[in-house]
């Protein structure tokens, strides 16, 4: 039941943050799309490109069952609110903070990062796909930190405010 999942869109810093989160408090962190590639021993792209997006959610959501009870900081993958079952997951077994970044902060972030093949597309498609799931993360969240122009300490302290 204690999980903390860290939801948002690429680049909302879910990574950076989880790990600085866990050793600030003293928990465990996974990484999911790190998790799904050592278990698969598969990158991400390789994944997608193998068996398209459909073939990444299996993993990702049986990735997901496997770390539930890990009592852990969960740094999910962008995309862990396209399946809907995840959100059942997350609910019954932790809380969900969700990492708020503008788009254009995203776009200085990730620039033309190849590793993130839902980024590896054209602007209009990454911004509709970002408006698309806005509402979701938002949906889904229990609490929510705005991480626009904030350095990751600065973040990190936030998250550590709001679930207290
Ligand atoms: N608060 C921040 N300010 C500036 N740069 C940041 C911040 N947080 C993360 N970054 C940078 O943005 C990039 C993406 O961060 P990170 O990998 O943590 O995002 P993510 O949310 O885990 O993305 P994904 O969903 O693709 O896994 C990295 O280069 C990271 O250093
Ligand atoms: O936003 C997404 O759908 C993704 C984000 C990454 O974290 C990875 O999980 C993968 O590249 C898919
Ligand atoms: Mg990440």
């Amino acid at each position: 039941m204690k999980n903390i999942y860290l939801i948002g869109f690429m680049g909302s810093g879910k990574s950076s943050v989880g790990k600085r989160l866990a050793e600030r408090l003293q928990m465990p962190f996974i990484d999911l799309d790190q998790f799904i590639e050592e278990r698969n021993e598969k990158s991400i792209p390789d994944i997608f490109a193998e068996g398209g997006e459909a073939s990444f959610r299996k993993y990702e959501a049986e990735a997901l069952s496997a770390v539930k009870n890990k009592d852990a900081v969960i740094a999910t993958g962008g995309g862990i609110i396209e399946t809907n079952d995840n959100q059942t997951v997350m609910e019954n077994s932790g809380s969900i903070v969700y990492l708020h970044t503008d788009f254009d902060s995203i776009i200085e972030r990730l620039q033309d990062d190849p590793n993130r093949p839902l980024w590896n597309q054209d602007h209009k498609k990454r911004h509709a796909l970002f408006e698309k799931r806005l509402p979701t993360y938002k949906e889904w969240a229990d609490v929510t930190v705005n991480t626009t122009d904030r350095t990751v300490d600065e973040i990190v302290v936030q998250v550590v405010d709001v679930i207290k």
